[in-house]
């Protein structure tokens, strides 16, 4: 039985999952962790149990070694499972990549010359691709981006109002992430109304660590809150989301903040961190809770910033058939997601109070009868859909052939 193995590489980790192909069973999940630093360690779980072993892993080639010792060690064999492909998470594929791509090294040169616009996530990506290969010689290698499904952006949704020929030149447009989420979410929600994709108008909110927010028309999204780079937009665990760019230029005025300085304040110590100190929303809702200010006040900015896009969206589509709430914060948090809608009951969005706050794992209703907007919360997995993708990849490449 084939399978894919699906490989999500961060600055310092990487997730895998191995899926089989037909049944979409997940055989085995992973996650190393702590890639380069003195002590690391990996996780790695089958339906028989889970197992950590800490031993520093100094880098991504070692990583895979990690993984595959764990397999060896803890199964299923990988013999048994033949590899189908192998599936990578890449953040940024510009304008280029519209879909899910078997890896050459035209790919990954293409790839290595967007990470100017993904710092953070790119070159990770690509040590990811480049280990894989290492690792499994002859297995197609399959890239599938954050950016692909917002291809169909109408230009107003992604043109920022710079000069035409500076941005042109200098790649300067909004291109949005987190579409592999979005689109597997909009998949799950359309199931689950038992409609058509194409026939729903849906506000996707995508908030986990990283966090935007999509409108998607008949399956297309028409709008996406992130912009030319992951920075853009909500609210996020350590990302500041909008900021007048202005901003920077007195920052850089008054403080003499270098550029790479800026990047790392905006990138890595601003949100929910920068205004409370933490960047993980659970601490912030518990600090909250119990009287903090500065975790109240960080939720109130958070919360503000997310019913703006929701008011944004909503006229941009003229007309809404659900809100969907999804990841991390979104699945598990039933404050964010009341906080997120209060007062919307005039446009026919109404959280009922008992459905959002009760236990549950799988796609769900949370809004009142009285509710014009259905209200969901809808689980993301990017990496099924990466699966999916990566497999429908290599099988048109081979009917190619
Ligand atoms: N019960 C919860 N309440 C609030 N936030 C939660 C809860 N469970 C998880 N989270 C948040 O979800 C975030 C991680 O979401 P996830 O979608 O896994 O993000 P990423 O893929 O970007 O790492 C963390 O910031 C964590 O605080
Ligand atoms: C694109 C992005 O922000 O990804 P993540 O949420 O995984 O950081
Ligand atoms: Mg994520």
């Amino acid at each position: 039985m084939s399978a894919i193995l699906v490989v999500n590489s961060g600055s310092s980790s990487f997730k895998y999952q191995l899926i089989e192909v037909e049944s979409e069973e997940v055989l085995a999940s992973g996650l190393v962790e702590r890639i380069g630093e003195e002590s690391g360690a990996a996780r790695h779980t089958t339906p028989e149990g889970s197992w950590t072993t800490e031993t520093p892993i100094p880098d991504h080639t070692a990583g895979f070694r990690a993984m595959l010792d764990a397999f060896e060690e803890h199964g299923p064999s990988l013999s048994a499972h033949p590899l189908s492909a192998v599936g990578h998470r890449v953040v940024h594929g510009g304008k280029r990549f519209h879909e899910a791509t078997v890896v050459t090294d035209l790919v990954k040169i293409n790839i290595e010359d967007l990470s100017e616009l993904a710092p953070l996530h790119n070159p990770a990506n690509l040590s990811g691709i480049s280990a894989a290969q290492e690792a499994f010689p002859g297995v197609p290698q399959v890239a599938v981006f954050d950016t692909a499904f917002h291809q169909t952006l109408p230009p107003a949704a992604y043109t920022y109002a710079v000069d035409t020929a500076l941005a042109e030149k200098q790649r300067v447009r909004r291109y949005g992430f987190h579409g592999t989420s979005f689109e597997y979410v909009a998949g799950a929600t359309a199931e689950f109304l038992g409609a058509p994709v194409s026939s729903l108008k849906l506000i996707v909110l995508h908030l986990g660590n990283g966090a935007s927010a999509c409108a998607i028309d008949g399956g297309r999204s028409v709008e996406t809150s992130m912009g030319m780079t992951p920075l853009e937009g909500l609210v996020m665990g350590t990302r500041s989301g909008d900021i007048d760019a202005g901003v920077l230029f007195h920052l850089h005025r008054k403080t003499g903040a270098t550029f790479a300085e800026l990047d790392e304040l905006l990138n890595r110590r601003s949100g929910l961190l920068g205004l409370s100190g933490t960047g993980d929303m659970r601490d912030v809702v518990s600090a909250a809770s119990s009287g903090d200010e500065a975790a109240s006040a960080a939720l109130d900015v958070y919360l503000h910033r997310i019913r703006s896009y929701v008011g944004a969206y909503y006229a941009q589509l003229g007309h809404v058939d659900a809100i969907v709430f999804t990841a991390g914060v979104g699945e598990n948090n039933a404050l964010v997601r009341a906080g997120a809608l209060a007062g919307l009951s005039e446009v026919g969005i109404t959280v009922d109070q008992s459905l959002n706050e009760a236990a549950g794992s799988g796609a769900r209703v949370i809004s009142a009868e009285s509710s014009r907007v259905k209200v969901l919360v809808v689980p993301t997995n990017e990496e099924l859909e990466i699966a999916r993708q990566s497999f429908a990849a290599v099988s048109i490449e081979q009917q190619q052939i």
